[in-house]
């Protein structure tokens, strides 16, 4: 059973909140998620989906363990909403509508009819994994994908926080380039499995549930001339090293799951390391960063 905490803060707040939760439940695969409540009045929401054992009435309540971690006052109001499991997810995913982005769209199967053949289909199924396409990050790594395979195609791409596999499989069928898709999430990598399948680009998509940059399977196949992740800023921030011993010399980087506020301290991190920027794309409070590793 999942227990969905939340509270209304500023957007400041909101993304401190964010950070701190992102990377404090990282290891624990929980979702948080920032929404913009009402820009004007700076008005936003935090919230993190945390286990709660079988019952949530009677599991722990971690209202408190989110307030600390996100830096809330004692004043601030936190909500907490149970969710039964897995209903509501499967809900959700069949009143998704098929999002276009770029030369994509990603669409469930129940949509499968509405696709025109002139268009770059993914299908996904997100089951638990995240990755619908739905979420600004997604949306704006797939916009940036398309873009830069269009003017100099991979031959070695790593698709870092795979989840559903939706920009794994994106590069499969727009650059036709080999990809290695990790997380380290095993339900997520077993999402991207049967999705990577039901796409038909298992010839061209490896899914690895090792997760992450000390992987066998990771390590095997670097150098990469891509590297996409959409995972969260403090993680990327972390990562940096590791992204330039992963890169090839002029290897193009493509990182979301930033805040806007955060994307300054993300290219700092990532200028440190040798890489120049070469283009930022924002949808809604969420910036994608196109990088490249400079050739010296
Ligand atoms: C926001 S989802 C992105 C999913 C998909 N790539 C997309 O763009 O829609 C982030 C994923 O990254 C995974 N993740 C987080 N930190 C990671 C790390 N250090 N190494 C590998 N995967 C990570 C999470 O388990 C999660 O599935």
């Amino acid at each position: 059973m999942q227990v969905r905490y939340f509270a209304t803060v500023s957007r400041s707040e909101a993304e401190s909140a964010y950070s701190r939760l992102g990377v404090a439940f990282e290891d624990e695969g929980a979702p948080v998620a920032i929404t913009e409540i009402d820009e004007a009045a700076d008005r936003w929401e935090v919230a993190a989906y945390l286990d709660a054992g079988d019952d949530a009435e009677e599991g722990a309540d971690r209202t408190e363990e989110f307030r600390n971690i996100a830096g809330l006052g004692p004043d601030a109001e936190i909500g907490r909403e149970a969710l039964p499991d897995q209903d509501w997810m499967a809900a959700v995913l069949a009143e998704l509508k098929p999002v276009r982005a770029g030369r994509f769209v990603v669409h469930g199967a129940h949509d499968r009819e509405k696709i025109g053949a002139h268009e770059l289909s993914i299908e996904i199924e997100a089951g638990l994994a995240f990755g619908t396409g739905h979420h600004g990050t997604t949306a704006g790594c797939l916009t940036m994908l398309g873009r830069i395979v269009r003017l100099r195609k991979p031959s070695s791409a790593l698709d870092l926080g795979t989840g559903s596999a939706v920009l794994a499989i994106a590069l499969a069928k727009l650059a036709r380039v080999d990809v290695l898709a990790t997380d380290v999430d095993p339900v997520a990598v077993a999402v991207a499995a049967a999705n990577v399948r039901a796409n038909g680009v298992s010839a061209r998509v490896e899914t690895d549930r090792a997760g992450g940059f000390a992987s066998t399977a990771v390590r095997r196949r670097a150098p990469y001339e891509l590297i996409v992740a959409n995972i969260l800023a403090g993680p990327l921030i972390a990562l940096a090293p590791a992204f330039r011993r992963h890169a090839t010399r002029r290897a193009d980087v493509v990182l979301s799951g930033i805040l806007t506020g955060q994307a300054a301290a993300v290219r700092a991190a990532f200028r440190a390391q040798g890489f120049v920027h070469v283009e930022t794309l924002t949808f809604g409070a969420w910036v994608t960063l196109h990088l490249r590793r400079a050739a010296a």
